[in-house]
């Protein structure tokens, strides 16, 4: 194999970062055996922060900037990355690595969340970078295509039950529905258009007394679309006082979901006005204290519990029963954990839209409220421009019952995402009106294009998408509509501003190919949803071609409905430069799955999603270099799943069961019996040989060492960065195994 066999693999944050220990010494054997070599880069929250202020830390303490690398790197047309879901942090979140970091004797500096020195701003402007949604759109330099996979397709229909949680059935007098605003919405407000030619342009705020503020400026490419928009903010607090009062009456639980992560600047904002208005008799009361205290709604109600330490004891005893009195008056709120006390409404990553509106249908229509009993509830999702799709799936469901996983039909999605398109480029294009008065984006000649008069608060979003990325999806839909004859459908709202820029362009694009015979349309997202899911309970499979928030939160809902969890989920985005990211699954780092283990040594986290991005990697060099040995490990790998998946080897829920660990090993086992199996490369069979029998032969020794190493707390001594020698200790019991993998 050539030079360029490298693998990129990417080091990230909780269950995933912890599988890697005991699944890339392995990996990095067998891909070896085929000459590719692995190079881990880390992308992780604290590697992010550590890379970020080199100045604060001594000579040995400092890391390279291994994002800034990757991102140079999915711009050549050679690289080949598997990338693990990695934490898009908030700032409680930031706010906790910080601190770990520093316990650790790391002397990164306090993140200021009221910067007042020029230092503290420019401390604070780092930072930014590394919250939110700060990897996937760097990375992600591609459109996406995210598949259930053939195997755990068949899988889910012969066992329906075991993978994931099962669905619920639902009931037709459930009073579980969707509530959004239906003025005053980033839906509403949108305004789009196609730069004829490139264009240079300024976004500005000017206030009610005509004083400008130039707030960014950018280039626009020939045929790019640009889109500005925003959310006025009384409607929205209006909107949720109403759905407050509403949800009491019917006598349901009160939900709120938002992609605080994704949309770092918009949606933890709007998460703010959804915790002032849920709290207000707090906030009236104390308005003073928090104030002085520093309290911020958009952190959560555990902001106000962190800060009001500050406080004497019987203060914080008041507020304390004040927050109880509200829960008293108000309708109960869906729980994150009940056990604990932990509500939606406690930080704002905690509920995060594309994994939480799908396990609220799997589970029939049903949430956990603070009794810790299942109930209706009301999904609160503000914003018109989606929220109608989940607004009609449960509707559906309320009809026509629950899916059925032995019959449905499969959703592939093909997702707009390259050169950060739509709401992935928004970040800093996004501003808070500082008073009263207009955005306006202009052109060079200062004609504005798009002009929004606002009131002081209210939310501004730009977007954009560059003509190149909308040409590449409109190819991969056609290419997968002709390769699976399935229905395609672009999911585009005529009357949305944004959608209308992109119908015109997929009309055009599509002239370009002969789709003679197969079935592309374009329909509203609430009837793509419709049309989608009568198609998927008939058993037909469907091609969704949506824009980026439809992507991510398609690719959670259809897997989560029809195979238990999006971490089986095939992701691969071919890279617009002629590389490849395969990612792992579509879900996220499964933080609760990082708590069991450290409690009880268990780690439920399922590592399909990271089978199938290996072998769509090795497929990579097979595909482009023509690379034999490539296809021979690729080909072992998938049968190995095949069979992991026919033996319901992944992980269960509960200590005493398989885990991940013991799911690597029946992966590894399999995968080099496959290949000590095969003729079509010698060498490769020959190097398989012994390690296969070793790990056949020892199967009940291996368990056995797992068995004994699980039920107890796991001591691996942090969190966002613990002690990576612990962690590869708990994370590689088994002598047996590791001597094994050590000799191949
Ligand atoms: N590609 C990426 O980089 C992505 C990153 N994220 C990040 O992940 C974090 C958590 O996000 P969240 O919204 O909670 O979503 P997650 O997908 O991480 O978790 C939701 C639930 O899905 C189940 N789950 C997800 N992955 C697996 C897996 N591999 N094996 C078994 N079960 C799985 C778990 O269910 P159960 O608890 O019932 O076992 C889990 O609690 C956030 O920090 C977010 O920013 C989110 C999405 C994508
Ligand atoms: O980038 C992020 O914040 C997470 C994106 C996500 O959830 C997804 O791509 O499925
Ligand atoms: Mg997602």
């Amino acid at each position: 194999m050539s030079d360029k066999a490298k693998i990129y693999w990417t080091k990230v944050d909780e269950a995933p970062y912890l599988a890697t220990f005991s699944l890339l010494p392995a990996v990095e054997k067998f891909f070896k055996s085929a000459g590719v070599s692995v190079e881990v880069k880390d992308i992780s929250v604290a590697g992010r922060i550590l890379a970020s202020f080199p100045e604060y830390l001594k000579e040995n303490q400092r890391v390279p900037d291994d994002l800034a690398k990757l991102a140079e790197l999915v711009k050549l047309p050679g690289t080949n990355v598997i990338k693990l879901p990695n934490i898009s942090a908030s700032v409680p979140q930031l706010v906790a690595t910080i601190k770990e970091l520093q316990n650790k004797g790391y002397n990164v500096p306090d993140y200021p969340e009221e910067p007042k020195t020029e230092e503290e701003k420019k401390i604070k402007d780092t930072y930014s970078k590394v919250l939110g949604s700060a990897v996937n759109p760097v990375l992600r330099e591609g459109n996406n295509i995210r598949a259930i996979s053939k195997s755990v397709k068949e899988s889910a229909k012969k066992f329906p039950d075991a993978m994931g949680l099962p669905l619920k059935p639902w009931s037709k007098d459930s009073k579980t529905h969707v509530a959004h605003m239906s003025g005053g919405d980033f839906y509403e407000h949108e305004r789009s258009i196609t730069a004829e030619k490139p264009t240079k342009i300024k976004i500005e705020f000017i206030d009610d007394a005509g004083k400008p503020q130039v707030l960014k400026e950018l280039a626009l490419q020939e045929k790019e679309v640009f889109d500005g928009t925003f959310m006025d903010v009384v409607a929205l607090q209006k909107f949720f006082g109403e759905e407050i009062n509403k949800a009491k009456e019917e006598g349901i639980l009160w939900s709120l979901h938002l992609k605080a992560t994704m949309m770092k600047v918009s949606d933890p904002v709007m998460f703010g006005f959804a915790v002032k208005e849920y709290y207000k008799d707090v906030f009236a009361k104390h308005e003073q204290t928090f104030k002085e205290i520093g309290v911020n709604t958009n952190n959560g109600l555990a902001d106000v519990y962190l800060k009001i330490k500050k406080l004497p004891e019987n203060k914080q005893k008041e507020i304390e029963a004040d927050i109880q009195a509200v829960y008293d008056k108000n309708p109960p709120l869906f729980m994150v954990d009940s056990d604990k006390g932990t509500t939606n409404l406690h930080m704002p990553n905690l509920v995060i839209i594309d994994a939480s509106l799908p396990t609220i249908v799997r589970d029939g229509g049903k949430a956990w409220g603070p009794d810790g009993k299942p109930s209706d509830v009301k999904v609160v999702i503000p914003d018109r421009c989606y929220a109608t799709i989940y607004k009609e799936i449960i509707e559906d469901c309320k009809v026509n019952g629950q899916f059925d996983r032995t019959t449905m039909g499969s959703v592939t999605n093909i997702g707009l995402m390259a050169m950060k398109a739509e709401e992935y480029g928004s970040h800093d294009k996004t501003f808070i009106a500082p008073s009263n008065g207009t955005f306006r984006v202009v052109d060079e000649n200062n004609k504005a294009f798009i002009e929004h008069k606002v009131k002081k608060g209210d939310i501004w979003r730009g977007c954009q998408v560059k003509d190149a990325a909308v040409k590449n999806w409109v190819q991969i839909a056609v290419e997968r509509s002709k390769q699976t004859k399935n229905s395609t459908v672009f999911w585009l709202d005529e009357n949305r501003a944004h959608d209308a820029q992109l119908i015109k362009k997929v009309n055009e694009y599509l002239k370009a190919y002969d789709t003679t015979g197969l079935d592309i349309r374009i329909l509203k997202p609430q009837e793509a949803m419709r049309f989608t899911v009568e198609k998927v309970r008939k058993g037909k499979d469907v091609i969704a071609v949506t824009g980026n928030a439809l992507r991510d939160y398609l690719t959670d809902l259809f897997p989560i409905l029809e195979v238990g969890t999006s971490a089986k989920v095939l992701s691969i985005i071919p890279l617009l430069a002629g590389g490849r990211v395969s990612e792992a699954g579509a879900g996220g780092s499964a933080p609760k799955h990082v708590e069991q283990f450290i409690e009880q040594g268990h780690l439920r986290w399922d590592s399909t999603a990271e089978f199938t991005a290996i072998t769509t990697a090795l497929r990579f060099f097979e595909e482009k270099y023509g690379d034999k040995k490539a296809k021979v490990l690729a080909d072992a790998s998938e049968i190995a799943l095949t069979k992991l998946l026919a033996n319901k080897q992944w992980p269960g829920r509960k200590p005493g069961e398989l885990d991940n660990r013991g799911q690597h090993y029946y992966f590894i086992k399999y995968w080099a019996e496959g290949l000590a199996g095969q003729s079509e490369d010698k060498d490769l069979q020959a190097k398989f040989l012994k390690p296969a029998k070793g790990l056949s032969e020892n199967e009940s020794k291996i368990i056995e060492e797992f068995k004994a190493a699980a039920g107890k707390p796991a001591n691996i001594n942090g969190y966002y960065f613990p002690d990576e020698d612990k962690l590869a200790l708990a994370m590689r019991p088994s002598k047996t195994l590791n001597n094994i993998i050590d000799s191949i």
